[in-house]
Parts: C-alpha cells; sequence; structure tokens
C-alpha cells in the first residue's frame, strides 16, 4: 500500500468498496479522495510539488501548531504539514471503511522552533463518509495554546456556481481587512475571500453545480473561508493562475478567538465528517 515517487516521496493508497485516497506521509496529507463514481472531493493543484519540505498544494494540509502567521517563530500555518508523521495501524473496519492512524511527536527540530512535548495523532476514516480526527496530547509539564485548522480544498464545479450555507448570522474577521463583521446571506463568490467564522457549531452545506456537501465538525468553532482569486492566485505557489476557479477551502479550525489552552497530560480533538 506504500507507493513512492520517483524523487523518493512516499504516500499510502487506499482503495475499497466506497472510495479511494492518498495520503503522504509527509504532513500525513491527504492529498486524493474519489468516492466510487463520484469526482474527486478534495481538489488537488497540478501545478503541486510533491517533493520534501514543500507542502503539498491541495486535499487536507494540517496546520498545526499554529494556524496562519500568528507566532513569527513559526512558519506560515506550522510545521506539520512538511514533516514527515509516522504511519500506525491500517485497518479494515468494514467493507467500505479503512481507518489509518498517523502520529508526530516533538522531536530536536520541533523543540527549536516550538518548545513543548507533544504527541499529535491522526485518524482518517475512508469510506462513504470521510473522517479525520486530529487529537493533540501535551505531553510537557507546562500548558501550550494551540490553534489549528484541518485545511480542507473542495473541488468545485466552478467557483462562480458556489454557495456556501450555514454560517449566516456568524459573526468573522476579514482577513484582508482586518475588520469585523457578521454574515447575512448564504456565502457566494466574485473576488478575493479570506474569512475567520466564529462561534460555528452547525452543519454547513457546500453547493456547486454538481453536489451538495455536508460538513460536520466538533472540536473545533471556527471555520476559515478562502478563495484566492485572480491576483492572489497568480502570486502563490504550487498554483496555476486560472486555479482559483476550481476550489474553495473551507477549514475546520481553532483560530482567532477560538484558540486552545492545553494543560499537561491532557488532550484536545477535532473531527470533521464530509
Ligand atoms: O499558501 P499557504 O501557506 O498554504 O496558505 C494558503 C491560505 O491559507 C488560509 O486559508 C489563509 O486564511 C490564507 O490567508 C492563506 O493564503
Amino acid at each position: 500500500m506504500i507507493k513512492k515517487l520517483q524523487n523518493g516521496f512516499e504516500y499510502v493508497e487506499i482503495s475499497n468498496k466506497a472510495a479511494i485516497a492518498k495520503i503522504a506521509l509527509q504532513g500525513a496529507h491527504l492529498f486524493h479522495y474519489e468516492r466510487s463514481s463520484e469526482i474527486p472531493l478534495l481538489w488537488l493543484s497540478d501545478a503541486s510539488k510533491f517533493e520534501l519540505g514543500t507542502a503539498i498544494r491541495g486535499g487536507v494540509p494540517i496546520c498545526w501548531p499554529s494556524f496562519g502567521n500568528n507566532n513569527p517563530k513559526l512558519p506560515q500555518h506550522g510545521f506539520a504539514r512538511t514533516v514527515m508523521w509516522q504511519l500506525g495501524e491500517i485497518q479494515e473496519l468494514d467493507e467500505d471503511t479503512t481507518q489509518l492512524r498517523f502520529s508526530l511527536e516533538d522531536s530536536k527540530e520541533s523543540r527549536e522552533l516550538w518548545d513543548y512535548k507533544f504527541l499529535v495523532e491522526l485518524t482518517i476514516r475512508v469510506g462513504k463518509t470521510l473522517e479525520m480526527e486530529l487529537k493533540t496530547t501535551n505531553c510537557d509539564n507546562v500548558p501550550f495554546t494551540i490553534t489549528q485548522a484541518l485545511h480542507t480544498y473542495f473541488n468545485v464545479s466552478a467557483i462562480e456556481d458556489v454557495t456556501i450555507e450555514g454560517l449566516e448570522g456568524k459573526k468573522y474577521l476579514d482577513a484582508l481587512t482586518l475588520q469585523h463583521h457578521t454574515q447575512v446571506d448564504e456565502i457566494r463568490f466574485s473576488q478575493e475571500v479570506d474569512r475567520v467564522y466564529q462561534g460555528v457549531e452547525d452543519t454547513i452545506i457546500l453547493k456547486d453545480a454538481n453536489r451538495e456537501i455536508e460538513l460536520k465538525n466538533s472540536g473545533s468553532k471556527s471555520v476559515v473561508v478562502w478563495n484566492p482569486w485572480i491576483d492572489k492566485c497568480a502570486r502563490m505557489s504550487g498554483m496555476k493562475p486560472d486555479a482559483y476557479k476550481e476550489f474553495v477551502c473551507i477549514e475546520s479550525a481553532n483560530a482567532y478567538e477560538d484558540k486552545r489552552e492545553i494543560l499537561p497530560n491532557k488532550s484536545h480533538t477535532i473531527h470533521l465528517s464530509v
């Protein structure tokens, strides 16, 4: 099940009755998920580099222990997405569902960037539903605070077709202007959008011309909605200039006001099902 690209980049390929999936060992990064007889759920840039030390552009990057660039000592979105994780058990739960476990522990390198002892465990269930569970345990003797996200890139028919429902009435920080607003209607896209919604506990519905997707989150009350639109897309690494038309990110996060303090020997878990 472990495959290797010519440059040595390793990933696990899962195939069962309900779905197929590919997960890179770097970043425990799920970069392909496709239910039988459906188009891929996740967007993957065809300009993405599969190289050690560079995050894959698309799929579900894991932003940890910091979302965005609010900690100047850490790279944008933390370091978890560009380091090697440990692959644990792979289990066939039934003919439709395969469960994989990955883990990441502190190392000399991580402690130079973020000086805490930790264990991060990712469980992925590949089936009719995609489930991802990210558990952070504080193995240190002092508390630490994290921000994080399952930074999901959804594959869409065309960005102009997209609506996102379920965030109506929620407050958000517009990361482009640093202004606070309240979402009135469903979200549509006709320009760059980069927002951190707060206090989200409801199901989110993503619609495009082909399908309707339901996202359920627990352990996270913030949701980031992002599309770079024309100018930012042209400047971004690992993306062709027109790529913004093909995806929207809806990120299951603990970000901004929803940062989490984890006490010694305690854990915090976020869970996404879609
Ligand atoms: O280019 P990356 O580090 O992968 O970040 C990609 C994007 O991630 C999030 O959605 C942020 O809200 C955006 O501001 C950022 O541009």
